[in-house]
């Protein structure tokens, strides 16, 4: 039976019970036919709540319908969240009666491969209405109830109540085929969304820093992510290219290249300008006075001015461009300045909406809850970061139409964002229950001395100087490997750069990001245990595996289609059901964002392969090295894995080599 046609006959046996409680319905409510039973009122209390008991398990069952016919046939189907579904069906249609059930669901256990543990909640709901059923008994009814289907081979009442399911072998390996004729296909998530995300947002004239690191690294792979599934995705940047500093930037500019207007500034060393600009300002009150002016000037679109600013921002922009595209990110650039022009009005339709108060001479906005207000307009008439995140958050919402907003921002930042996000709401500009607006937060980087994250001397670390201290690293690894013996000049370069900056990525990914991490090049380098220096040297590894069989890439794509993928060693299943469970972690890292279960996934998945590996011949050889049998169906399951952990790669960014 195809996919389609199993939906189709689900979503049908879902109907038909639908049209059966709709009878029911009727039924219950011709109040001849109650006359005639000869109900009278208590009674008819007690159909009416059964009535609206059975309106509810109808319009769940609606919902169920809809979801199963969305669903196209392309998508990856999450067996977890199959089984879920179908035991919530078997549940709901044993017990009618019963209301919130926990569908209980457990991954596999020694005796199965699922297993549903509803009916001992079921049982003690029972016991407490004097209702006593052995757990088995209660098991029986919902495995007598579950809809027909292909998924199981077995499904097994045991004797303390649990339920043991056992997945059919057939369904998988059709899965498996099917992975290997369409690739890994992403999950059905219902509505395309448009997705605005924040991150990255360094400060212009201020060095990129681990924290900025941090944000572009999980912004880039949370947005591959968004992007997978099918949303639309506007990644932005939020720089900081406005604010005060830039008057004592342009004073300094205009004293050191008078003919900046004409001549473009070599400014090599941005932040030693900085530096120099500010010892200045701190010191020099005629100069301090002239910053102030030109801050003034700037505000006023005085072209010079503007001119000498963008000069500034592009020495960054330049610095920045170069990170980004080491790392494959790509984003576009909106930052402070790009709102200041929408400023006015904000401020306005607050004070309209009343939402601001004039105290000391700033225009605050209280917040419910937060510990302090937000400073809207200072009492010099300038705006403020708030003011930009205000505009910024109005303009993502009604502009870019965004219902889904992210702010990749250190957890540092929380309190300022969610009070951004409730002032949102105070304004009347989104509805929670609607549009989703998160802080995805991350923790601190520290250094191996579990401290802040910083050079010798206690600068901050230079961003293009970690990435090239990484490349140096992975290059030293190779060569201790004597790779750069077999490798070309050109391998070699890819292979490097391969390895720092998926090691990079991956050690910033694969940590909870709600928790601080140490920053440690052996340990991310290293090639056991969980990193990208394992997973890049096992998917090269799965990949030669066809080129040794000699088995040409149109040779695969013909068995894909031909071979049955057989599953009966141990290890086989093993590794086949652990694929599957893709579609379900692409779910999770959906629903929390956090994209280190993705990375604990291919580490298992890594794993998993390796146990199959060494206990399953793919190509057998003789004696003298000669191949004298090749396992297609084995070879097949090699480039599933493959193309399993290819794809979560690409979510990653990581950028896999075919030889390293
Ligand atoms: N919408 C935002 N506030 N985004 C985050 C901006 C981060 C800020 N530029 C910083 O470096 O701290």
């Amino acid at each position: 039976m195809s996919e389609v046609a199993l939906l189709t006959a689900r979503a049908e046996q879902s109907e038909a019970e639908i049209r059966h409680l709709e009878e029911e319905i009727k039924r219950l409510q011709d109040p001849q036919r109650m006359l005639a039973d000869g109900i009278i009122s208590p009674e008819l209390e007690k159909l009416r709540t059964e009535n609206a008991k059975l309106q509810y398990q109808i319009n769940h069952l609606k919902r169920s319908v809809a979801t199963e016919k969305k669903r196209k046939p392309e998508n990856m189907l999450s067996i977890g969240i199959i089984v879920e579904e179908l035991f919530g069906l078997a549940v709901r249609h044993a017990y009618p009666d019963l209301d919130d059930i926990p569908v209980m669901i457990q991954g596999s256990s020694k005796f199965a491969d699922y297993q549903c543990n509803s009916a001992l909640v079921i049982c003690a709901k029972l016991k407490a209405q004097g209702v006593k059923l052995p757990p088995k008994e209660i098991a029986q009814k919902i495995v007598a109830s579950l809809p027909e289907s292909e998924y199981f081979s077995k499904v097994e009442a045991a004797p303390n109540g649990f339920i043991n399911i056992d997945l059919s072998k057939d369904y998988v390996s059709g899965q498996i085929s099917s992975v290997l004729q369409k690739g890994p296909s992403p999950p059905n998530v219902g509505i395309k969304k448009r997705v605005v995300v924040d991150f990255s947002s360094p400060n212009i004239a201020k060095e990129m820093h681990v924290g900025h690191l941090r944000s572009t690294i999980i912004g880039e792979s949370l947005c591959r992510l968004l992007e997978w599934v099918g949303h639309d995705v506007l990644r932005l940047n939020h720089l900081g290219d406005w604010g005060t500093q830039f008057g004592m930037l342009i004073a300094h500019l205009k004293d050191k290249f008078p003919n900046y207007l004409s001549v473009s500034p070599p400014i090599k060393d941005l932040q030693a300008f900085y530096k120099e600009s500010k010892v200045r300002f701190d010191e020099d009150e005629a100069f301090k006075k002239r910053a102030y002016e030109a801050v003034v000037k700037l505000q006023n679109g005085d072209e010079a001015h503007l001119k000498g600013w963008n000069l500034i921002c592009d020495v960054s922009r330049q610095e920045f461009q170069k990170v980004y595209k080491r790392l494959g990110v790509s984003i576009t650039e909106r930052g402070e300045s790009f709102y200041q022009p929408l400023m006015g009005a904000i401020v306005k339709e607050l004070e309209e909406k009343e939402h601001l108060v004039l105290e000391e001479g700033r225009k605050i906005m209280y917040i419910p809850g937060a510990p302090a207000p937000l400073t809207v307009v200072k009492s010099d008439g300038g705006f403020t970061y708030a003011t930009s995140d205000l505009t910024a958050i109005k303009h993502r919402l009604h502009v870019e139409k965004g219902d889904w907003l992210l702010y990749v921002v250190d957890a540092g930042q929380n309190l300022h964002l969610q009070s951004i996000f409730d002032a949102g709401v105070i304004a009347g500009w989104y509805d929670p229950k609607q549009a989703r607006v998160e802080h995805v937060m991350f923790g601190v980087v520290l250094g191996e001395d579990k401290k802040k994250f910083k050079t010798r001397s206690g600068e901050v670390i230079r961003l293009v100087d970690l990435l090239d201290e990484g490349v140096k690293r992975a290059e030293m690894k190779l060569v201790e490997k004597g790779r750069d013996k077999e490798l070309t000049k050109e391998e070699m370069k890819k292979a490097m750069e391969a390895v720092a900056y998926g090691c990079i990525k991956y050690n910033d990914l694969s940590h909870n990001r709600n928790h601080e991490y140490v920053f440690s090049f052996d340990r991310m380098l290293d090639d056991r245990g969980n990193t990208a220096a394992y997973l890049l040297y096992a998917y090269t590894r799965i990949r030669s595996i066809a080129r040794t069989a000699q088995v040409s890439p149109q040779q695969l794509k013909e068995a894909a289609t031909k071979t049955k993928i057989v599953l009966d060693h141990p290890k086989e299943w093993k590794l086949a059901k652990c694929l599957l469970r893709f579609p379900e972690i692409i779910l999770k890292c959906l629903d929390d964002l956090l994209i280190h279960t993705l990375c604990d996934f291919l580490y298992e998945v890594a794993t998993t392969f390796s146990e199959f590996y060494d206990s399953c011949y793919c190509i057998e050889k003789d004696k003298s090295g000669k191949i004298v049998k090749v396992d297609m169906s084995r070879i097949l399951l090699c480039e599933a894995t493959a193309s399993v952990i290819g794809a979560g790669f690409h979510i990653l960014s990581i950028t896999p080599v075919d030889k390293m």
